[in-house]
């Protein structure tokens, strides 16, 4: 699990390292990584580090140190290194360190035009921004903004431009501890963070603006709990239940579906479809019988029932997917929410939501919904004030309803109501598409239901109890993420056709964690 703690988290776990006079060799660990990652870039990319150009960015602070430091590696190994000073001060010990081998400092100073430094570093094979790192205090400033404008004018963006961009624990203009981008940035290719990373590089803007993320342990402690976190293969392949000699269709999970509607039938059959592919015993099918039917040519195997809830004996429950204008579906609904099983909540059954709820009610709103259900709640909020901070409003939904809020988007965040927060990035955004949602709600439901029963699943995903069901939506969002990437590797996405890549995505998952024989 990728586990980031706040820059001030991060500062209490470095104390007793500086406490005990260890900040250098911290710092020097820092440097080694970061330019092992370098060293590794340019031999992946055909050019070696020996005769390549190398601009390290410094700023002020310890970053700009790091970044120095690890010019200095480089140098050693045969780069032409350039250091380019953007501030005032700067940490002098390692620019010395730098010059001893054999590198170059340029001191920019505040009336120079950083135009001609500028192109120099767009034509270099490796950029290190070693500008701002956790001692960022709002965004990009002076001279070091003009640099990066510059640079970004010269070189062209990131995906065009030939100079790779390496960043120093995270790439400077971000926000730390929230990944907001107010103003300029400098995206990089690959971060290299210090630590632990921080909740900037995995949260909105930040998260985009980081590339490739590489993690550098420096055994450091933490005695808080993550801001964030996201999901490894291993983690969902720890949560999967595999079946077992001793398994039969009821205790594998039965996944109560109340989906479709005369008006929209075809969200049931990619909510069955999904939840079957995802691996479990048996999906109860409850809806009108067209829908029914109409779920049974794609799904044969769904047990399907015009009756109550009540009628139907299952471990989790789906419901909402496309069931408008339907009073017993809406009845259902609350039937299910109210059952005390786990249950997954999408769409319109929403609005069948109580003031109250546990964190076993996992709702899945897209920011539209998420918009209503806070306003249905007092809370009044623009769709694009929880497109731009999702954590912060998927927070507050979890925190005023009791329940888990999988909040929907190319970056999926999962908010739990003790305040725990996960975000997954596993998408293809060929996933933004009708009816991707429902097949969402199908791996989440079906994921539930397999691991209703499963006294020890919260101990394999690594969390307190009162965080299972966000695990499991998380983990049901990088199936979702990484079917959409498979079928994307196809051409568009075709949403009814993604249930046949969830199968393929979860025994990858299992192969590749597979203990060794
Ligand atoms: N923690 C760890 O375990 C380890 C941490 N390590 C490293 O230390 C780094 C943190 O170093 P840090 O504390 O010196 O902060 P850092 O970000 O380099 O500079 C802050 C200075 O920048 C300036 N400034 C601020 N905002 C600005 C803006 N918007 N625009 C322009 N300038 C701005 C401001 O200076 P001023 O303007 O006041 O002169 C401020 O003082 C951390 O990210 C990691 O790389 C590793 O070495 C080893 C292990
Ligand atoms: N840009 C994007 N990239 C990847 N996935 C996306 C993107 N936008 C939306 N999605 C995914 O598409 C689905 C849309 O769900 P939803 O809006 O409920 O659609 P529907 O109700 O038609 O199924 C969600 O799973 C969401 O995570
Ligand atoms: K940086």
């Amino acid at each position: 699990m990728l586990e980031a703690f706040s820059g001030s988290d991060v500062r209490a776990a470095e104390a007793p390292f500086l406490d005990a006079g260890q900040g250098d060799a911290l710092m020097q660990r820092a440097a080694h990584a970061l330019a092992g990652v370098v060293v590794g870039l340019l031999r992946e990319s055909g050019r070696g580090t020996y005769g390549a150009t190398v601009v390290v960015l410094a700023g002020s602070g310890n970053n700009g140190a790091d970044a120095l430091y690890a010019g200095e590696r480089l140098a050693r190994r045969g780069a032409s290194v350039t250091a380019v000073i953007l501030a005032d001060r700067v940490h002098e010990e390692s620019l010395r360190a730098l010059e001893r081998a054999g590198g170059t400092g340029i001191r920019v100073d505040d009336d120079a035009a950083p135009e001609d430094l500028a192109e120099h570093a767009a034509a270099a094979d490796v950029v290190i921004d070693g500008i701002l790192g956790i001692g960022a205090d709002g965004g990009l400033r002076g001279r070091a903004l003009r640099f990066v404008q510059a640079f970004t004018a010269a070189a062209g963006p990131r995906g065009t431009r030939s100079a790779l961009v390496v960043a120093c624990d995270l790439p400077s203009g971000i926000g730390v501890d929230d990944g907001r981008v107010t103003g300029t940035v400098l995206a990089a290719d690959a971060t290299v963070t210090f630590g632990a990373p921080k909740p900037g590089l995995l949260l909105g803007d930040g998260a985009a603006a980081a590339g490739e993320l590489n993690v550098v342990d420096l055994g450091l402690s933490f005695s808080s709990r993550p801001s964030v976190r996201s999901l490894l293969d291993a983690d969902v392949a720890a949560l999967i239940r595999r079946p077992t000699t001793q398994d039969h269709k009821y205790s594998r999970g039965v996944l109560g579906v109340a989906a479709g509607s005369a008006r929209y039938p075809g969200a049931a059959v990619l909510a069955v479809g999904a939840a079957l592919a995802t691996g479990i015993g048996m999906v109860r099918y409850l809806g009108p019988e067209a829908v029914a039917a109409l779920v049974h040519q794609r799904s044969p195997e769904a047990v399907a029932s015009t009756g109550p809830v009540s009628g139907a004996r299952s471990q989790a429950w789906l419901v909402g997917p496309g069931a408008v204008d339907d009073d017993e579906q809406r009845q259902r609904a609350a039937d299910a929410i109210g059952s005390g099983l786990p249950v997954v909540v999408d769409a319109e059954a929403l609005t069948q939501l109580p003031e109250r709820v546990g964190s076993h009610v996992i709702l899945t709103p897209h920011a539209g919904e998420l918009s209503w259900l806070l306003a249905a709640r007092g809370l009044e909020t623009e769709r694009a004030d929880i497109e731009s901070e999702p954590a912060r409003y998927a927070l507050l939904a979890a925190e005023v309803t009791g329940a888990t809020v999988l909040l929907k988007g190319f970056a999926t965040t999962v908010a739990a109501p003790s305040g725990a927060l996960f975000v997954q990035r596993d998408a293809s955004p060929w996933l933004a598409a009708a009816g991707s949602g429902d097949t969402l709600s199908g791996i989440v439901g079906a994921l539930a239901a397999s691991l209703a029963e499963d006294d020890r699943a919260a101990d394999r995903a690594g969390v307190a109890r009162e965080d299972l069901w966000a695990v499991v939506a998380a983990a049901g969002a990088l199936i979702h993420g990484r079917a959409g990437l498979r079928a994307a590797a196809r051409g568009p996405v075709v949403v009814s056709d993604l249930p046949a890549d969830i199968g393929p995505v979860i025994a990858d998952l299992l192969e590749e964690c597979r203990p060794a024989m």
